[in-house]
């Protein structure tokens, strides 16, 4: 220690005494202590390192079962050999596993004696060449591949992985495409209002095998093999082959994790995503609009990514996978965040990109089963992923303090901006993107509910960020209106950034997702009706949008305020206040909230012009009756009555 010298505690004054002595007395002896026990700087490094399954089965403890253990090794290759084989080429890449740049590094010689005449990249003599697999690696070891080989990734002060999605920082759903043959063309809802685009099987082979040749052509991939969906006898295997580490350890995190017992008998998995998002799409391929393309083909299972590397559309395309599968089993897919009480009452969050899902469910007094996508059975709700996806955009650690200290060694940090030096994050910045995002392992939020699983749902939260301001805080629903609104899907967010005052932007998403689901929105609503019949749930409109004025003259309604009316509505007090009617909505609005001034629970009270509110008003009412003109033709279930009270449930004017 410099500062030795200046020391004046009576125990360091001591301490170095006794290291004096020592270093007197016994030094010789001392040396020979601490020397390694190798011969070579190589044979040092192996001491580093113990063996560990799932990247090197083959444990030494392994001699009973080698011969089943080599053969399930095997077959794991044999599987990963398969999903990455071109289907009009009768040789292509052998495909092994482990890191390229190890393949000097004095292992076992036997094991790695190949690699070294292995070639890097050889597009045109693919047969010859070798495909390394990065496979279920570590986020330690996906840190290291990220922050070695892919440029804008970084460290940051909190240990999180910040990187870059490259040019596309949200999701692009108009280049979403969904094969329709024989049967998706029956199963699917398709035409207009519909967000599955369709492509023919043959387009999506063309594409299928450039994204494969993509993934070929390179010198490593990452395969990750994980599940979906927390109950146990719903849970799909999910494989998804990626060319970043950054999409390697975005999936860790968000896709539930192996134990590595489950990942020696993975076997073939039930759905596989190929994601060349580096390479583009080509704009002669038929269908194809843009550089970028999201295909799904449901019969085989598989989705292609090809030019775009937002992250994002591995999650959401997934769900959208799900949101075929489970209403097959009569299990209602719901995009929706989720937490539970410490007495079991379970709640639903409802609500488009940006209305708060993420932040009202986190909830340091509740217990988190999930954040975005859940399901909802006979047994009641499962979490459908293992980890949350968070907005960072002007996170502060006093607002939500589970988020901002969830973002740490692990986490992936998209497209924020930091200090070059300290590496400290500054959530206000928008100089990439507004849509800046953390994907962490659920088991960052504390009070994480695992397994993510919990009883039938008591109250089922609709939010809308209402930037017209004209919606209240909050307002109990009927089932009927639930119902419309859940088919509404409302919501208005500000188009562009605070240059100036902008008009709001009314968004009507079905089922508060429409970008996601395959099926008619009504089979969802039939669904959702019956099971919130059956068990009593109440349902519930929460604006977290602008009060006092749309955006521009108002502003947005304080979270610690939201954040009392959700606490009201989980004790149950809401349920038994007192209520009056809104005009043209008939929303129930309450007269009283713990911890929210009265005067905002009815928007007319806050605007300073009681005829623009009107105006405005009636202005949300056109738009929503414009929307809802589409569901007019469509029969909810089998259940005439609730048609009828759905259709009169909007606004009224
Ligand atoms: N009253 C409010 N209620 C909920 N969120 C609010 C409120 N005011 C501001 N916010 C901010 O709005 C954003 C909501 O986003 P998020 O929870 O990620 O939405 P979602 O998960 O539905 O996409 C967060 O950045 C949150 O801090
Ligand atoms: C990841 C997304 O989810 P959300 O914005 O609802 O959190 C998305 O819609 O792309
Ligand atoms: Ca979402
Ligand atoms: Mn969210």
């Amino acid at each position: 220690m410099p500062t030795s010298g200046s020391i004046k505690n009576e125990n360091s004054v001591r301490k170095i005494e006794t290291q004096k002595k020592e270093n007197k007395g016994c030094h010789e002896n001392k040396d020979i202590a601490l020397t390694v026990k190798a011969q070579t700087i190589d044979e040092l490094h192996l001491l580093q390192k113990k063996k560990s399954a799932p990247t090197t089965p083959k444990g030494s403890e392994a001699t009973l079962f080698s011969f089943s253990e080599d053969e399930r090794s095997k077959q794991q290759l044999q599987s990963i050999s398969a999903s990455l084989a071109s289907l009009t080429r009768e040789s292509g890449p052998k495909v092994v596993k482990g890191d390229p740049d190890k393949r000097f590094e004095g292992r076992r010689v036997s094991h790695v004696s190949h690699h070294r005449i292995t070639p890097t990249i050889a597009v045109s003599d693919s047969a010859l060449k070798f495909t390394h697999v990065l496979y279920n690696l570590s986020p330690a070891e996906l840190y290291e591949q990220a922050i070695k080989y892919e440029k804008g990734t970084f460290m940051t002060s909190t240990g999180a992985l910040a990187t870059l999605s490259g040019a596309k920082t949200g999701r692009s759903p108009r280049d979403k495409r969904v094969v329709k043959d024989h049967v998706t063309q029956n199963e699917l809802w398709w035409g207009k209002g519909s967000p599955n685009i369709e492509m023919d099987e043959h387009s999506f082979m063309v594409n299928r095998e450039r994204a494969v040749d993509y993934l070929n052509s390179l010198d490593k991939v990452f395969v990750n093999d994980q599940f979906l969906n927390w109950d146990p006898e719903n849970r799909i295997k999910v494989r998804i082959v990626s060319t970043r580490a950054y999409h390697s350890l975005f999936m860790h995190n968000m896709c539930i994790r192996p134990t590595p017992e489950e990942v020696k008998n993975f076997g073939t998995p039930d759905f596989t995503i190929y994601n060349a998002g580096q390479f583009p799409c080509n704009r002669y391929t038929h269908y194809m609009t843009s550089s970028t393309s999201i295909d799904l083909n449901l019969t085989r299972k598989e989705m292609v990514i090809l030019g775009t590397q937002y992250a994002g559309e591995m999650k959401k395309g997934l769900f959208s996978v799900m949101h075929y599968l489970m209403p097959k089993s009569q299990i209602l897919s719901l995009h929706s965040g989720c937490n539970m009480g410490k007495d079991g009452d379970v709640a639903l969050f409802f609500g488009l990109s940006g209305t708060g899902k993420t932040t009202l469910s986190t909830d340091h007094n509740r217990y988190l089963i999930g954040d975005d996508e859940h399901c909802w059975s006979d047994k009641g709700v499962s979490n459908i992923e293992g980890g949350c996806y968070a907005k960072c955009i002007d996170l502060s650690r006093e607002k939500e303090p589970d988020i901002w200290n969830a973002i740490k060694f692990g986490t992936v940090l998209e497209n924020v901006v930091f200090d070059e030096h300290i590496r400290e994050v500054d959530y206000a910045d928008k100089s990439v993107t507004e849509n800046t995002r953390a994907a962490y392992p659920i088991e960052y939020i504390p009070n994480a509910k695992l397994p993510c699983v919990g009883p039938h749902p008591k109250n089922v939260i609709l939010l809308a960020c209402d930037a017209f301001g004209v919606l209240p805080p909050v307002s109990k629903l009927s089932l009927a209106q639930t119902m419309y609104h859940f088919i509404s899907g409302y919501t208005a967010l500000v188009a562009g950034t605070e240059q100036g005052i902008k008009e709001p932007q009314a968004t009507f998403s079905a089922c508060f997702g429409a970008a996601f689901i395959m099926l008619h929105p009504t089979q969802y609503a039939a669904m959702l009706a019956e099971k919130m019949q059956k068990q009593g749930a109440t349902g519930w409109l929460v604006n977290t949008g602008w009060s006092g004025g749309s955006y521009g003259c108002g502003s947005r309604i304080k979270l610690a305020y939201t954040r009392k009316i959700i606490d009201a509505i989980h004790s149950g007090s809401l349920l038994n206040a007192e209520y009056k009617k809104t005009e043209i909505f008939g929303l129930e609005i309450p007269t009283e909230v713990e911890g929210v001034p009265s005067e905002i629970l009815d928007p007319m009270n806050t605007w300073p012009d009681k005829n623009v509110y009107k105006e405005t008003l009636l202005k949300l009412a056109r738009l929503f009756k414009n929307n809802f003109e589409t569901f007019t033709n469509y029969k909810i279930g089998k259940d005439n009555k609730l048609t009828e009270d759905i259709l009169a449930a909007g606004p009224i004017f």
